[in-house]
């Protein structure tokens, strides 16, 4: 299993990381158009190996395809990161170009592979894929839900002080500030509802600070977070190369499922060897179906920046 990831900064390096431990890949290849850096993050993360118990080779290149030929797994991380005070759209000038060329550059080099877009504003940056590449769309995914839920438990197990692993949620929508669709009806604590243990303000605390987990990261970084985006990647990645048949929150292209077309949004999916199998369809409130529906505006309103 080949598993390449473009853009050898804060969150590719994170994601080639948690790969890595988790040992299920024989190969990472780094990529980063900055000279040398890709290869120096690589070889620092190579002597982590004996430390951290992994037979995964690493090994980081700047700017050359060929060396990524054959990947089953490309991740797309390159791009420029958001400051405090900016959304992910504002990113879209520069690394849609950005999106557009590495894509390609990929595809030349490895046509049968899977591609998951990580680059912001990540569920038009997955559109612009689609309609660049003529990949299939099972295997083009964008992952940004995967990464919500995770912090969407977080906050959950913080309102319910309980542990994280007794709780369970997704969130689904756009992957913006506005976008995000934290399913409260479906949340869990051990399979009870969580509305059971929380006022509807709580719910609805833990519901606003999901969906400003980034900016919040943000603000205390003075850049975007790096090590829950990074696991998140590992999570899908392991998921498609290990033919888990796990359900994630992925962006992928909708035709006619939730009632929306000709966008690339969050929705539950199966991942397996074949990147995306299913997109399961599961009920929404009437609230929940009215936030998904305002979500895809805005996604369709950033993908309208798109120069296709
Ligand atoms: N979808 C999600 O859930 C998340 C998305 N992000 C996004 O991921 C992207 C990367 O974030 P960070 O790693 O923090 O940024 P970073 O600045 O640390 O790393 C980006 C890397 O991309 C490289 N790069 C730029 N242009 C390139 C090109 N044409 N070819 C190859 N490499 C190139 C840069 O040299 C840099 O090393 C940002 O757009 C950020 O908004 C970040 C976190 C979560
Ligand atoms: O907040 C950002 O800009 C990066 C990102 O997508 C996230 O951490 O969710």
């Amino acid at each position: 299993m080949k598993v390449t990831v473009v853009g050898a900064g804060a969150v590719g390096a994170s994601c080639a990381e948690y790969i890595a431990i988790k040992n299920f890949a024989s190969e990472v290849v780094l990529l980063d158009i900055k000279e040398g850096y890709a290869e120096g993050k690589a070889m620092d993360l190579m002597q982590c190996a004996s430390l951290n118990g992994f037979d995964t080779k690493i090994t980081g290149i700047t700017n050359d395809y060929s060396k990524t030929a054959n990947s089953d797994i490309c991740v797309i991380t390159s791009g420029i990161p958001r400051k405090p005070g900016m959304t992910r759209e504002e990113l879209i000038g520069i690394n849609a170009g950005i999106v557009k060329s590495v894509s390609s550059s990929l595809i030349e080099h490895s046509p049968n592979t899977i591609i998951i877009v990580v680059s912001n504003p990540m569920d038009t940056m997955t559109y612009l894929v689609h309609k660049t590449t003529n990949l299939p769309k099972n295997r083009i995914i964008g992952m940004g839900g995967a990464l919500d839920s995770a912090r969407f438990k977080y906050r959950l197990a913080e309102a319910l002080e309980a542990p994280i692993s007794d709780v369970d949620g997704m969130v689904i929508g756009g992957h913006s500030d506005t976008g995000m669709v934290p399913l409260t009806s479906h949340a869990t604590r051990n399979s009870v509802k969580v509305s059971e243990f929380l006022s509807d303000d709580r719910l609805n605390q833990v519901k606003e600070d999901t969906k400003v987990g980034g900016a919040t990261l943000t603000k205390l970084l003075g850049t975007s977070a790096w090590y829950a985006p990074g696991a998140a990647v590992s999570g899908l990645v392991q998921a498609i190369a290990c033919d888990q048949k796990k359900m994630f929150p992925c962006s992928t292209l909708l035709e006619g499922e939730y009632g929306l077309s000709d966008l690339c949004i969050g929705v539950p999916v199966i991942l397996g060897k074949n990147g995306i199998e299913k997109i399961v369809d599961i009920p929404l409130s009437d609230a929940e179906k009215t936030h998904m529906q305002q979500s895809a505006e805005g996604v369709k309103k950033t993908n309208g920046l798109l120069e296709l």
